[in-house]
């Protein structure tokens, strides 16, 4: 059973910003298939906000034609204008509640594409990814890094257009009324862009840390909180320090989340106070206009321009400061997305190569060949914010340094078998020789590195992966069981199996009994992973799921753990049966089940060291099989050859 891979490496800050790929673009593409509702968006923000920038018009006719006109007010036409004073904000309200039910379907529906797209993605990823990489820290860039950018697509996008266009409409109306006010408003815009710009690079940085750490606290959750995690804690007495584990991650991720918070509050208050303190100094300016200290002065400025422009000054305020946010907020956003783009951007390692070809089970003869089989597990893939190990006093160096060490050395070399169709081979060989190993290059959950591994003659990478999965099966040494009832674990094997079907495979498998004297039955709910199952339970079902989908060619990693002698015995049926009529690769511990193997290989570090039936294995005394087999069935403890000290021979250790 293979364990975990190497380390994923980390990327320093510098490097992720040298990778700061035009994410903007990506984004635009991925509301790409909502152009319509985008455009009836764009329309309908560009129509309130001509409608609003009207009303420092009508201000400025209110007081200059209507209030303070010679002979006393013009009550008609203030009655006009104060209408229209009314219905203007009226009719932009009520375009801007179909503005947001417009804006919140677009980015709801786009996150739930994204989000889609990332778990198809997922699902192409080759094994050695999920091995290399944490499932939280996968989990969480599904779940919290998608939910981040939730607010760039619903409500960003609009924002930007909304407040562009009414500060631009704004400003036209500033302009119409007194260039020289306007110049002095906008004056100190550029040093704010800048500022702006600051802080959002530091937002950046901190929404980067803030998720990797959150992935880190998911991937703890995931990891102590599972069934697996939870029986590990507890049978080491390692509550408290998971705890404290998690505990250290949250108050890291209190400070970033505040600090991500306070960043830019120093600049708002700034950017707030010059607003709030612009109306007095236009006050002044308007002084010397009047008085003509400056040019343009013989414009005149009337009492009605000066209350229309400083209530428009008024109203660029809140636009303004919203662009300002939203522009940190897509920043903030634009490292998550990064994130998403990233785990997007992985190549799947194994994949259909140009022309493979379909193979059907009915045609298949079952032969498999290994043909000078050299293989080496992939290192991990470099990826931004891979939660770093922690359980390591020195870091994540520990981790490292062991795969480097194994970087040079082949886990399995020149290997060569051959098993004609229908016939059942076995693996022997002591723990980590490379028996799971070679079994998973059949069904091409890894590629060879060198050689090649055929079916019936042709090369496994030329086969399509869909064709090569119906006609391989495996019962691996830990079945999964997902939560659900035990019906439904049986049936994943063939989607749509009748009962009757499912029936058959569990009798078969020797299971059906047991299950019809639980009072649920098929309906019993097996918990998560299968934990409300017994060993030898769980391994039954996984035979009548293998039996189920019928597969040309059946692997049996056998599990290790000892079962007493009656369901051994029915688990031994089980596997006759499924294995009869298949071409079967077996790894054995049990030396047992392999007495009628057409073929025995044995495997010592990767490499074919014997091969050869039963029999003929059993007369080579020093050979690595009559060895085992001795120790197996003689003293059933580990000779003082050194060899099975310390668990080395597995076949010794499920005894
Ligand atoms: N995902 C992986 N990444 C890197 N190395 C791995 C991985 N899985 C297994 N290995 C290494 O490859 C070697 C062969 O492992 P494998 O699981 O094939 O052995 P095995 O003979 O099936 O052992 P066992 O009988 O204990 O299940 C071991 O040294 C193991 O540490």
């Amino acid at each position: 059973m293979p364990r975990g891979g190497p380390a994923v490496t980390h990327l320093s800050d510098e490097e992720i910003k040298a990778d700061n790929k035009p994410a903007l673009g990506r984004i635009v593409r991925l509301l790409a298939p909502y152009r319509s509702q985008m455009a009836a968006v764009g329309g309908v923000v560009v129509l309130s906000a001509v409608l609003s920038s009207l009303v420092p018009f009508l201000t400025r006719a209110t007081f200059d034609d209507a209030l303070f006109v010679e002979g006393g007010p013009r009550m008609d036409l203030l009655g006009w204008l104060v209408a229209g004073m009314c219905v203007l904000p009226i009719l932009s309200a009520m375009l801007g509640i179909v503005q947001n039910w417009l804006t919140s379907s677009i980015g709801n529906s786009a996150m739930a594409d994204l989000r889609s797209d990332l778990f198809a993605h997922l699902q192409k990823m080759e094994l050695a990814f999920f091995t290399t990489t944490k499932t939280g820290a996968i989990q969480s860039r599904l779940a919290n890094d998608v939910a981040g950018v939730r607010t760039v697509l619903t409500d960003t996008m609009t924002s930007i257009l909304q407040n562009s266009v009414t500060v631009i409409a704004a400003l036209i109306s500033m302009l119409v009324l007194s260039w020289q006010l306007t110049i002095l408003t906008v004056v100190l815009m550029p040093l704010f862009i800048w500022l702006q710009n600051k802080v959002g690079k530091r937002r950046q940085v901190l929404a980067r840390k803030t998720q990797e750490n959150l992935s880190e606290m998911t991937a703890i959750t995931e990891e102590s909180l599972s069934v697996s995690g939870i029986l590990l804690s507890k049978v080491f007495n390692r509550g408290e320090s998971e705890v404290d584990r998690y505990r250290r991650a949250n108050q890291l991720q209190t400070k970033l989340q505040v600090e991500q918070a306070m960043t830019g509050r120093l600049f708002f208050a700034t950017v707030q106070t010059f607003f709030a303190i612009t109306p007095a100094i236009i006050y002044l300016v308007a002084g010397f206009l009047i008085q003509g200290r400056f040019p343009g002065a013989d414009q005149g400025i009337t009492a009605g321009t000066l209350v229309a422009f400083t209530t428009v000054q008024a109203r660029l305020q809140m636009p303004l400061m919203q662009l300002m946010r939203v522009a940190l907020d897509v920043q903030t956003s634009l490292a998550l997305f990064r994130r998403i783009f990233e785990y997007l951007d992985l190549e799947p390692a194994i994949v259909d190569r140009p022309g493979a070809r379909t193979i059907s089970p009915d045609e298949l003869r079952g032969d498999v060949e290994f043909r000078g089989v050299f293989f080496r597990y992939p290192e991990a893939r470099a990826l931004t914010g891979a939660p770093r190990s922690d359980r390591f006093a020195d870091g994540s160096g520990k981790v490292e340094a062991v795969s480097t060490a194994q970087a040079d050395a082949w886990t399995l070399s020149d290997l060569d078998l051959t098993i004609p169709g229908g016939t059942m081979a076995a693996i022997v060989g002591p723990s980590g020789s490379g028996k799971t190993t070679a079994t998973y290059l059949v069904p091409r959950f890894y590629d060879v590195s060198q050689g090649q591994v055929l079916i019936d003659g042709i090369d496994v990478r030329d086969i399509t992966l869909a064709s090569l999965a119906d006609c391989v099966g495996m019962v691996t040494q830990e079945p999964y069981l997902f939560h659900g009832t035990i019906g439904e674990n049986i049936a994943y094997a063939k989607p749509g199996a009748s009962s009757e079907e499912i029936v058959q495979a569990a009798r078969d498998a020797n299971i059906h009994d047991r299950i019809m004297s639980f009072p649920e039955g098929y309906d019993t709910v097996t918990g998560e992973r299968g934990y409300r199952l017994s060993g030898g339970e769980k391994q039954r079902i996984a035979i009548a799921r293998v039996l189920l989908k019928n597969p040309r060619i059946l692997i049996l990693d056998e599990a290790t753990s000892a079962l007493d002698n009656e369901t051994e015995r029915l688990v031994q049926e089980a596997l006759e049966r499924a294995t009869h009529g298949r071409t079967t690769l077996a790894i054995a511990h049990r030396l047992s089940t392999i007495h009628n193997a057409d073929v025995i290989f044995g495997l010592v570090d990767g490499r074919l060291v014997e091969h050869g039936t039963h029999a003929e294995l059993l007369a080579d005394e020093n050979g690595l099989y009559a060895r085992l087999y001795r120790e197996q069935f003689s003293t059933r403890t580990p000779q003082a050859t050194g060899e099975g000290r310390d668990g080395d021979l597995r076949a010794d250790v499920s005894f």
